[in-house]
C-alpha cells in the first residue's frame, strides 16, 4: 500500500480550513505533529509537582445536604479552606448517576464521530452562538493550534443541544439539570464559608437565568504529546466549573506555582472557582490557571459544565467583603456578557481577562 503522505504545515494549512484533530490524528503512519501543533517553548515542559495528588481537597456533597448541621458546617468549613488555597477540590457522593455521565461522555464520543457535512450545522460563528463545534480553540486567531476538537452548548436559562447523535440531547439536558442542582448547593456552602447569607451568590447572580455551558473536548491521541498542548493554561469565566472525564488524565492546575496532575477519582467531579466569584468573593476566592495535556495512548474525552450569572448581572465585589465597604473594591463590577464579549477573538491567555477588570 502507498504510503499516505503526512500533513506538512504548507500542505496542511494550504489544503483548507483546519476543522478537526480527529481527521488528522487519524491519518495512518502519523508520527510527528505538523509544525502548526508544535510549541517551541511547550509548557508541557514545565515542571509538573510531585505532590500527591491525595492532597487535593475532597468535598463529600452528602454531607451539605444531608449531614447533621455539625457536619454540614465541617464541610463549610472544609470547603472554605479548598477555595482559599487551592481554587479547586474534588467533589464525592454527589447523587448524579455514574451511569449518565457515561452516557453524555459516549454522546460526545458520537457527537465527534459524526461526518463533517452533519456536524457543519453545529460550527456557530460568534461567541455568543448558542451552539457552536470546531476545533483549536480560535482557530483563525491562532498561530498554532490546540490539540483539540470542542462541542459548546448554552444549555440554561434555554436548553440549545445539536440533535444528534440519537440521545445525545435527552441525556445531556437531564445530566446539565442534575449538575446545576450540584453547582447551586455548592455556591450555597460557598456563600456560607464567606460568611455571607446561604442565597447571596443565588440571588446576587440571578442563577435563577444564570448561564450554563456545556463544554465537551475531545483530545484524540498525539504522537508527541511534549510538543502538542491540548489547551493552554487559562481561568474560566463563569462562577463554579464542574469537570469530568472519561478515566483518562490530563487535566493539571496551578498550585503554589507548579503543575499538578490530577487524575479523577472515580465518579467524581472536579470543581474550580471561575473568575466571576473572584469578583464577587473580592479576590478571597481566586479562579485557578488549569490546562490539558495531551498524550499517546488514548483519547481523552472530557466533560466542562461552566455555571454563571445571568448574561445581564453586573458583577461587583459583594460589599460586605470589601472590609464591610470600608475599603475599594479589588475589582471593577462587570456586565457577565460583557465580560464574555471580551474574550471575543482572543486567544486564550492566562487570566488576561480578567486583570481587564483589577482595580
Ligand atoms: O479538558 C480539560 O481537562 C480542561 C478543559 C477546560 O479547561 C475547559 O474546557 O475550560
Ligand atoms: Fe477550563
Amino acid at each position: 500500500m502507498a504510503a499516505i503522505p503526512q500533513p506538512s504545515q504548507s500542505s496542511f494549512t494550504q489544503f483548507s480550513r483546519i476543522t478537526s484533530i480527529k481527521k488528522l490524528a487519524e491519518s495512518p503512519g502519523l508520527t510527528s505533529v505538523p509544525s502548526t501543533y508544535a510549541f517551541t517553548n511547550c509548557p508541557n515542559d514545565q515542571a509538573v509537582s510531585e505532590d500527591p495528588e491525595d492532597s487535593i481537597p475532597v468535598i463529600d456533597f452528602s454531607l451539605l445536604t444531608s449531614g447533621t448541621p455539625e457536619q454540614r458546617s465541617q464541610v463549610i468549613q472544609e470547603l472554605g479552606q479548598a477555595c482559599k488555597d487551592w481554587g479547586f477540590f474534588k467533589v464525592i457522593n454527589h447523587g448524579v448517576p455514574e451511569s449518565l455521565m457515561e452516557a453524555v461522555i459516549e454522546g460526545i464520543r458520537g457527537f465527534f464521530d459524526l461526518t463533517d457535512e452533519e456536524k457543519k450545522e453545529f460550527e456557530g460563528k460568534n461567541l455568543m452562538d448558542p451552539i457552536r463545534c470546531g476545533t483549536s480553540f480560535n482557530a483563525s486567531m491562532e498561530k498554532v493550534f490546540y490539540w483539540r476538537d470542542y462541542l459548546k452548548a448554552f444549555v440554561h436559562p434555554e436548553f440549545h443541544f445539536p440533535n444528534k447523535p440519537a440521545g445525545f440531547s435527552e441525556f445531556s439536558m437531564e445530566y446539565c439539570k442534575r449538575t446545576r442542582g450540584v453547582a447551586r448547593e455548592l455556591l450555597k456552602a460557598i456563600s456560607e464559608s464567606l460568611g455571607l447569607e446561604p442565597c447571596y451568590i443565588e440571588k446576587a447572580m440571578d442563577l435563577e437565568k444564570g448561564l450554563q455551558v456545556f463544554v465537551g473536548n475531545l483530545y484524540p491521541t498525539c504522537p508527541q504529546p511534549e510538543l502538542a498542548m491540548g489547551m493552554p493554561p487559562h481561568s474560566d469565566h463563569g462562577l463554579l466549573t464542574l469537570l469530568t472525564q472519561n478515566g483518562i488524565g490530563g487535566f493539571q492546575l496551578q498550585h503554589n506555582g507548579m503543575w499538578v496532575n490530577v487524575n479523577a477519582m472515580h465518579n467524581s467531579f472536579l470543581v474550580n472557582i471561575a473568575d466571576q466569584l473572584e469578583i464577587l468573593s473580592n479576590g478571597k476566592y481566586k479562579s485557578i490557571l488549569h490546562r490539558a495535556a495531551v498524550n499517546k495512548k488514548a483519547t481523552r474525552i472530557s466533560l466542562v459544565i461552566t455555571n454563571g450569572p445571568s448574561l445581564d448581572t453586573i458583577v461587583n465585589p459583594a460589599p460586605e467583603l470589601v472590609n464591610n465597604g470600608n475599603d475599594q473594591p479589588a475589582y471593577l463590577g462587570i456586565k457577565y456578557k460583557e465580560y464574555l464579549k471580551c474574550l471575543r477573538g482572543k486567544n486564550l491567555d492566562g487570566k488576561g481577562n480578567l486583570d481587564r477588570v483589577r482595580v
